[in-house]
């Protein structure tokens, strides 16, 4: 654990109504599996959610799913006073209440493309996309081999992203074609914003490129003087996040551990 770690864990258990608490889904409280629809949340983590929740200022989930999905997915939709920020934020779920915006019809167009462009890269048959509704997300892990698929269509997805005014965001094993603007750095520091007092101190955990701009926001804030904690959910996949974070666990179980650990002390 670095100093500015142990300094943010201390602002948060010395003040932990005033604290923010984000986490990513897949690969921080669930572990990656093959098929995305079969992702569900460590059997830990909601009731360590549930044990969190009451005992700090704001706990929030930011994921790439859809905001519904990580509720399902993680069996977190009786736990009070979680919020769900759904796409990379465009989405919000609070109370059982799902807000999302109608998607840009970029969406529409890519979507209709995507198939005939798969075929012209010749991209191996167990590219899979996931359809998101706000986002389309081309999947290479079920490929033979799945490094080499996610390359040979790195450039050919950028194109279309451009084409259709999308984004493209990489992860592990895929290339997410979605909305522009809005990232997991903008969703945590606009929901900080939102709450209207300055945080006692903000915990960020993910796993994945996209919790970068998340880790980023972490900092800002601690630019401004705000205690913060960047936590990794690590795996063998991603370094990136490793390499900035004041503590890394061993993937969802860890992090579901630190949870644990946190709730006993507050
Ligand atoms: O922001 P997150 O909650 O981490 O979501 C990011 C993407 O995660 C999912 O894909 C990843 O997990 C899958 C299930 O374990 C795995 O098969 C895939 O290889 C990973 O990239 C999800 O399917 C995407 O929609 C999310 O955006």
């Amino acid at each position: 654990m670095t100093a500015a770690g142990t300094d943010g864990l201390d602002a948060i258990r010395k003040n932990p109504a005033g604290a923010v608490l984000g986490l990513d889904f897949d690969g921080t409280l669930a572990p990656i599996v093959d098929d995305p629809a079969s992702a569900r949340a460590h059997p830990g983590a909601a009731p360590a959610l549930a044990r969190l929740a009451p005992r700090v200022g704001a706990l929030v989930i930011v994921t790439g799913r859809p905001a519904a999905v990580a509720v399902e997915y993680g069996g977190f939709a009786g736990v009070d006073g979680l919020v769900v920020l759904g796409q990379y934020g465009l989405e919000r779920w609070e109370s059982g209440v799902l807000s999302e915006p109608e998607p840009p019809p970029g969406v529409a167009e890519a979507r209709a493309k995507l198939p005939d462009i798969l075929a012209a890269a010749k991209a191996p048959p167990e590219t899979f996309v996931e359809d998101k509704g706000q986002a389309l997300a081309v999947h290479t892990r079920r490929c033979a081999e799945p490094e080499v698929a996610l390359e040979r269509l790195r450039s050919i997805l950028a194109a279309l992203a451009e084409r259709t005014g999308l984004a493209l965001e990489p992860g592990r094993f895929v290339l997410e074609l979605r909305p522009p603007g809005i990232d997991k750095g903008m969703a945590l520091r606009t929901f900080v914003a939102e709450r209207g007092e300055r945080p006692s101190g903000v915990l960020f955990a993910g796993d994945d490129l996209g919790d970068l701009a998340a880790f980023d926001a972490v900092e800002s804030l601690r630019g401004d003087g705000v205690p913060g904690v960047l936590v990794c959910s690590g795996s063998t996949e991603v370094t990136a996040l490793a390499d900035r974070a004041d503590l890394v666990v061993d993937g969802p179980p860890g992090v579901v551990d630190l949870l644990e650990r946190l709730a006993d002390s507050l």
